[in-house]
Parts: structure tokens; C-alpha cells; sequence
């Protein structure tokens, strides 16, 4: 898959360097060094994907089911053994500390394994007329769940590994080829998992996978006419101008987040501040699930401030390869950002409780208490280690502030009245609600899903089975009535 030190795509089979000769180089976010480099693709490679991802698609859905399972787990072992290897590029392109990294590639073998299981047992159904008022038993109605086609999956740089599995394994099971078109920064993790497929001997052109700029390739292959399904997970600006750019096809969209975590006067605090700080601060809190506002009910908030301050001060920061908790976000430009909303939040007098420091794209875990709504840290998503701490009144007040949030991916409520927890959760306009847990997409088998602008469908393993095929019913007219008896 590399000659020399630069890695190739892989199209029908082949791992190709681009037609134009171009490459891309990538450097790791913590010292600035080349950590790959891999193929820039032109149009004319892209298409050549299409055309062998098209062609090879229909064979592939006429491949026996045990048998694609088969590919699947064959992939999910590979990957297994290959762990270390893999989580050194993770580590390399996306900072992700080792043992994070370890976990996101077995993570992703258990998700492609439990898939290929779920998607054996993905049944159409026989339906029969005389259920519907006024008819006879004379029709039966086989409904099949069939492929689309070629699903592009595209993933972004925090699970470049996972959030791939997590298109590519439900879109090959049901019977569709895919083209991955791999994060910019974490290319070569993403072509680890295609190489995986490959591996397996899953048949040329069936996993097919493209490198290159979403800027500069993206409309390609999004309005490219051999697409018949897009997934992406990414940043909201990028959903959305792709939702308006493609025509009718199929779209699963998991996009940004701004998930509140709301703190009940009656909660148990430690449990609480525990599962904010994980929440808010793992892999430096570039998770689309993390905790990015803490709306914390009077009178606890002093209280809490005080714990969630002692957690954070016992996270690490450093190099990703020591495992240390934070770690430098994916580039300066996030780094620059990130700064953009401390500043703001500062300049407009929220308390520093964890104060601020940066060196280069390290930034330390930062919390500010009595953020207020002219605060631009109460609204945006920093993706980077700063969390904004807001006072209310009431959980009324939690609610409809987190309400007021454009995005709706997931929330949490930390009481002890299960009654009070199931209200919110009702009122809360966000996909999943976790009550006394920090927001998560896993297990991979629950849904996911975003209300408003994060998102569109719901994935996790059984709902991307369903997103990534479509319905198709074979009607039989009888001439007779026809009652199966004992
Ligand atoms: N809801 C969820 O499940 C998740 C949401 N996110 C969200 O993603 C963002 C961070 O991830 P990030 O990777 O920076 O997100 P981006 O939206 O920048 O990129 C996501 C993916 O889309 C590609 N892309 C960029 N532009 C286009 C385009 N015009 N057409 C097609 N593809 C394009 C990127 O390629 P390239 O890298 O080459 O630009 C990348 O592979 C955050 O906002 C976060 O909340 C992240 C993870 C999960
Ligand atoms: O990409 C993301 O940020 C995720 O979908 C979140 O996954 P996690 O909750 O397992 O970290």
C-alpha cells in the first residue's frame, strides 16, 4: 500500500499512486514533523473509483450473506492483529494518546464482528392484503430490504478508524460497494481499515478507498452520479453545504454537537463531576459526544465547581504517546480558534476557574464558571479542552437554555428523581438523553442520531443496516384466496 514512505489509494483492488502524480503531506499535530504522505486524487482517479465501486456492487449483492460475513470478520481479525500498527498512525496523524488509539481499532474489529452478526438476521417480511379494511387474501406482498449501490463514507479526523467502520461495514454487509474518502488529517489510519477489507479478499472494487482535500475534491465526489448514498460525520458547515449541493439521494449525516450537561440540585455531585470531566475532556475533547456546556442548578454550583475543578486538575497533558489525557488539538488553526472563544469568554469577566495556557496546539484543560449568554463559548463548539460552566435557577431554565443551542446531538441530566429525569428528557430537543452518564455514541449498537443541525438519520449498527438499503416489494396477485392451514 506505500512506495517508499508515500501511500497509495486503493481502487478496484489496486493500491494506485493519482494519475496527476500529486501527493499531499500531512504533519503530526504535536511537533509539526511529516507524519505521512499519501496520494492528492484527481477526477479522473476518483471516477475510476466510481466505475469499479458500480461494477463491482451488483456481484457483490448477489454474494451469499454467511459469506460477506465471512469478509467482515475476516477484516475484524486483521485489524486485531495489526492494533499496534494501526494505533501508531493514529497517534502520528491525530494525537489520539496510545492506549485511546489501541481501543478505537479493537473498538472497531467488535463493531465490524457484531455487524456482520446483526446483518445476517436483517429479514424482509411477508405481508398479506387481507389485513387492510375491505380486501381479501389475494395478494402476498415479499418486501426485501435491498442495497443502494455505492455509499461514499466519509469520516472526519477524531475516529478516522471507528467512524469509518461504523459506514463501511453496515453499507458492505447489506450488499453495497463503498468509497472511502479518507480524512485529510488521518488518511493513513482510514486506508488501514480499507487495507483490512482488502486483506480479507473482499472481491476488486467492492472497498475502494480515495486521499486528497475535502476543499478541493469534496463537490466531486459528493455530486459525483455514480453516488447513491452519502455518510458523512464532520463539522455542521460541511454537512450542510454538501445536504444542499447532491440531489436525491439517500443522505446519514452525524454532525457537530453541543451536548449540556444539567446538574439537579438533588444529583450526587461526585458522580456528576466525574462524568463531566471525562465527558468534557477526553481526547482533548474532540468528540462530537462531548460535554460543551454544564448548566449547573442552584444551589449546587459552588459545590460542583469545586469537584469538577479537582478532576480536572488531575488530568495530564503532554505527548500522546506518554497516554496523557490531553493532548495538542488537530492543528493550529483549531488551536487558534479555541483561543478566539477563551479570549472572549475572559475579555467578558467569566471566571477562570482552570486557567488557560498554550504551547504551539497543546492546550490545557481550561473550565470557565458563571459563563453568561453574550459569551460566545456558551453557544460554539470549541472541539479543543474548554468547558463553559453556566449558573441557572431552575432545571425549566437548563432546558430551555440548552434548548436554544441550534445543534441537538446529545444531553445529560445528573439527578436522583428518575421522574425528573425522564421530564427533561422529554423536553430536551436533543437525539439521546443520558441520565446520571456523560453523553457517548457507544455501545456501537445504540442509535445515534442528531435532532436540528447535527445531523440527519440515525446510525449505529441495526439503523445504518436500514439506512443503507431500501425497501422493494414483489407483489403476487393470486387468483385464488390463499390461507395457509394446519
Ligand atoms: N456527530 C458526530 O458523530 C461527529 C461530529 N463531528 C464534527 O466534526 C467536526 C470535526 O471534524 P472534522 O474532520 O474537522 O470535520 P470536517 O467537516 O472538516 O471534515 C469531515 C470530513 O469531511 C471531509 N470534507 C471536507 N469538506 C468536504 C466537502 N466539501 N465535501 C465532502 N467532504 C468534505 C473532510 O475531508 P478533509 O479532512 O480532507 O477536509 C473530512 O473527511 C466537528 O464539528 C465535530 O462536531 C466529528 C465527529 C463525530
Ligand atoms: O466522533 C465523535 O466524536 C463520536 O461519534 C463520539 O464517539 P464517542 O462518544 O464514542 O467518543
Amino acid at each position: 500500500m506505500k512506495q517508499g514512505n508515500v501511500f497509495k489509494f486503493l481502487v478496484n483492488g489496486e493500491w494506485r499512486t493519482s494519475s496527476t502524480g500529486k501527493t499531499m503531506k500531512e504533519v503530526t499535530p504535536y511537533d509539526n514533523t511529516e507524519a505521512y504522505e499519501f496520494q492528492s486524487c484527481s477526477q479522473q482517479d476518483i471516477d475510476d473509483v466510481f466505475k469499479a465501486a458500480n461494477k463491482a456492487q451488483r456481484s457483490w449483492a448477489k454474494t451469499p450473506l454467511w459469506k460477506r460475513a465471512e469478509y467482515l470478520k475476516k477484516a475484524a481479525a486483521i485489524l486485531r492483529e495489526n492494533k499496534d500498527e494501526i494505533a501508531t498512525a493514529l497517534v502520528k496523524e491525530i494525537a489520539k494518546n496510545r492506549k485511546s488509539s489501541v481501543s478505537e481499532v479493537v473498538r472497531t474489529a467488535d463493531l465490524i464482528e457484531y455487524t456482520a452478526e446483526e446483518g445476517t438476521r436483517l429479514a424482509g417480511k411477508l405481508m398479506t392484503s387481507d389485513s387492510f379494511p375491505g380486501q381479501k387474501r389475494d395478494k402476498l406482498c415479499l418486501v426485501h430490504r435491498v442495497p443502494l449501490g455505492v455509499i461514499l463514507c466519509i469520516p472526519p479526523f477524531n475516529y478516522p478508524v471507528n467512524l469509518c467502520a461504523s459506514k463501511v461495514a453496515p453499507a458492505l454487509i447489506t450488499g453495497n460497494s463503498v468509497v472511502i474518502k479518507t480524512p485529510s488529517q488521518g488518511a493513513v489510519s482510514a486506508l488501514y481499515l480499507a487495507a483490512a477489507f482488502h486483506l480479507a479478499g473482499v472481491p476488486a472494487g467492492v472497498v475502494n478507498a480515495v486521499t486528497g482535500k475535502g476543499s478541493e475534491i469534496g463537490d466531486f465526489l459528493t455530486t459525483h452520479p455514480l453516488v447513491n448514498c452519502i455518510s458523512l460525520t464532520g463539522g455542521g458547515t460541511t454537512g450542510m453545504s454538501v445536504c444542499k449541493k447532491v440531489g436525491m439521494i439517500p443522505l446519514q449525516m452525524e454532525l457537530g454537537g453541543k451536548d449540556a450537561a444539567i446538574v439537579l440540585p438533588d444529583a450526587d455531585l461526585d458522580l456528576a463531576a466525574k462524568a463531566i470531566v471525562s465527558g468534557a475532556f477526553s481526547y482533548s475533547a474532540q468528540r462530537c459526544t462531548a460535554v460543551k456546556i454544564v448548566l449547573a442548578v442552584e444551589p449546587i454550583g459552588d459545590e460542583l465547581v469545586k469537584k469538577v475543578v479537582e478532576g480536572v486538575k488531575k488530568l495530564t497533558v503532554g505527548h500522546p504517546e506518554d497516554n496523557s489525557d490531553i493532548t495538542a488539538v488537530i492543528n493550529k488553526s483549531s488551536a487558534d480558534y479555541i483561543e478566539s472563544l477563551v479570549m472572549d469568554a475572559r475579555q467578558k469577566g467569566a471566571s477562570e476557574v482552570c486557567p488557560y495556557k498554550r504551547e504551539g496546539n497543546l492546550l490545557w484543560p481550561t473550565v470557565f464558571d458563571h459563563v453568561r449568554e453574550d459569551m460566545k463559548i456558551a453557544w460554539e463548539e470549541p472541539f479543543g479542552p474548554v468547558l463553559p460552566i453556566v449558573r441557572v435557577k431552575s432545571a425549566e431554565e437548563a432546558v430551555e437554555f440548552a434548548n436554544r443551542s441550534t445543534m441537538g446531538l446529545q444531553g445529560c441530566v445528573f439527578t436522583n428523581d428518575i421522574e425528573k429525569a425522564i421530564h427533561i428528557s422529554d423536553e430536551l430537543s436533543t437525539g439521546t438523553v443520558q441520565v446520571n452518564g456523560q453523553p457517548a455514541r457507544g455501545p456501537d449498537h445504540f442509535p445515534f442520531q442528531g435532532f436540528k443541525d447535527s445531523g440527519l438519520g440515525s446510525q449505529g449498527v441495526y439503523f445504518s443496516l436500514e439506512a443503507m438499503t431500501k425497501i422493494k416489494s414483489t407483489v403476487i396477485n393470486l387468483r385464488q384466496e390463499s390461507y395457509p392451514m394446519n
